[in-house]
């Protein structure tokens, strides 16, 4: 370890770290690092150096006040081969990640994101349709809403089933993705780059991501084609793509620029979306009195006649908070997305070396048992006592309520997008539904595992089960309505639909 650094665990010859460095939930063992060597230190990856933040203070300092210094993302070989540096999360702080930001800034902003709400909310209620008519595919089902409600924003083309061939090809695509990705799936290339040069047949890892770049090329270039067929048809419906497109040469976007910006942001859009909500209804299982809650405020605000709108948060202390114990109970990127250091930094007296990663430790900080009482908890009651959570006596004010969306000049671009998912089916889940635990052959509740997650640098639930039952039948037959009054609305986002989709939208919208 160079002088300078951060204190961290003991050193290696020639692999500092690397011997003990956790390969899958590294949160978990950044935080137990983070208890001996502190809110900073610094991991030895052989010759380079990771640094792992766990104090807010200085994620505010070195993140968001300095992020021109910590703005990059470390090299990764595999996302150039699969993407040709074109995916805008991974990407280096390059002109063209400043071109894709830039581009889709201009589409995500608050007024922009307003604009595609009535497909969110009709997405929303066919969610809602989806659990009532088969509560055990809940799972599935906020998986086609993210994915239906970004396609519709993007390509003004919807998923009005989870099989959906548009919905399949980016699941599948998807799962090829993060296994390409997965730790240990490819020698340590970027640590020594000469591995990139072994041939094809002895390098599995190319072939894998050969195959991912494929299956994502033929889906994003291929939706990418449809938009512009339709376009040229004089079909238009307000998409996103649609704009670029009229605006490629303005914003310096070129083909291969506007395929990759629409498919990150369905990969963006997607898993996350999902995680957060799966999250959710896991933790009203779990936590039965913070649902009780929750409900008695909903019943409170908004009764039985109608659904709940977006304007009633307001007047919602509790179910607001309960979104932001959402995000601090299981953050669905708990050490965000790696960064890089485009510079040398100094901070209280430890050198942050130009070129090092730096993991912030969202993980670690939300459960911290300094800044929170009973951190292991799902509490949203915390909420309603300081604005960050934080236990009396404990000043939180480095801390912000949107930290889980990321840092700096990386914050995440569709956080409008995602809060409106995200509070529109939070009170529309409380307000529908109850959840609870399944149970055996006897009748007793099976415990559910909250800690029982995905691998990988987003996570969620792994497939659960549990109970979810309308509250009233007045409910349920609410739900039937607006799911059927939202047909307008989709019938702009449904063209080109397999025979299979048609038949099921029919079926689906035949008033019982
Ligand atoms: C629950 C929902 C979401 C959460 C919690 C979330 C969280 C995050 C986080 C933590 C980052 C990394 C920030 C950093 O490196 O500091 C990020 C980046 C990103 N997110 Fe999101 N996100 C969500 C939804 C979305 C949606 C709906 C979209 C697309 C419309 C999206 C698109 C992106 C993109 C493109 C980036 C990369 C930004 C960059 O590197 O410049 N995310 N997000």
């Amino acid at each position: 370890r160079e002088s300078g650094l951060p204190p961290g665990p003991p050193t290696m010859p020639l692999l500092g770290n690397l011997h003990i460095f956790p390969t899958e939930f590294a949160h978990y063992k950044f935080s137990e690092w983070a208890r001996t060597y502190g809110g900073i230190y610094s991991l030895k990856v052989g010759p380079g150096t990771a640094i792992v933040l766990t104090d807010a203070a200085a994620v505010k300092e070195l993140m968001d006040k300095r992020s021109g210094s910590t703005a990059d993302r470390p090299p990764m070989h595999v996302a150039d081969v699969v993407a040709g540096g074109l995916n805008m999360v991974l990407s280096r702080y390059s002109e063209s990640w400043r071109t894709l930001r830039k581009t889709a800034h201009t589409i995500l902003t608050p007024q922009a994101s307003a604009k595609h709400l009535p497909i969110q909310l009709a997405e929303a209620s066919q969610l809602l349709h989806d659990i009532l008519c088969r509560p055990e595919g809940f799972y599935n089902h906020i998986r086609r809403y993210a994915n239906s409600v970004i396609l519709s924003v993007l390509y003004g083309k919807r998923a009005p089933r989870y099989e959906t061939r548009e919905t399949t090809a980016f699941f599948r695509a998807q799962h090829e993705w993060e296994l390409v990705l997965e730790p240990g799936a490819t020698p340590p290339i970027d640590l020594i780059p000469i591995l990139k040069y072994v041939p094809e047949r002895w390098a599995k890892w190319k072939q894998d991501c050969a195959k991912t770049r494929e299956m994502q090329r033929k889906l994003y270039f291929g939706l990418l084609d449809e938009t512009k067929e339709r376009l040229g048809q004089g079909e238009e419906n307000g998409s996103f793509m649609e704009e670029i497109l009229a605006r490629q040469d303005e914003l310096g976007m070129d083909r291969e620029m506007t395929g990759y910006l629409g498919g990150v942001l369905i990969e963006g859009g997607s898993d996350t979306t999902s995680y957060y909500l799966q999250s959710l209804i896991l933790a009203l299982v779990a936590y039965p009195d913070a649902q009780r809650k929750a409900q008695e405020e909903m019943d409170r605000v908004v009764g039985d006649h109608r659904m709940p709108t977006l304007d009633d948060l307001e007047e919602m202390p509790y179910i607001r908070a309960m979104i932001l114990e959402n995000h601090r109970f299981r953050p669905v990127a708990p050490l965000l997305v790696p960064h890089g250091a485009l510079a040398d930094e100094e901070y209280k007296g430890f050198l942050i070396p130009k070129g090092c990663t730096i993991f912030v430790n969202m993980w670690g900080i939300f459960h911290d048992p300094e800044l929170y009482d009973d951190p292991e908890n799902f509490v949203p009651e915390r909420y309603l006592l300081s604005e960050n959570g934080t236990k009396p006596g404990v000043d939180g004010s480095d801390l912000r309520p949107n930290l889980p969306f990321g840092v700096g000049r990386r914050v995440c671009p569709g956080i409008h997008l995602a809060q409106n998912s995200i509070n529109i089916n939070a009170m529309n889940l409380v307000w529908a539904f109850n959840f609870t635990p399944d149970t055996d052959t006897q009748g007793n509740p099976i415990p559910l595992d909250t800690l029982d997650y995905h691998k990988g640098i987003l996570t969620g639930p792994r497939s659960f089960k549990c109970k979810i039952t309308p509250r009233s039948a007045g409910k349920a037959d609410i739900i039937e309505h607006e799911f059927l009054e939202a047909a307008d609305t989709f019938s702009k986002f449904e063209f080109g639909l397999s025979e299979e989709d048609k038949e099921f939208v029919m079926k689906s919208r035949a008033r019982h």
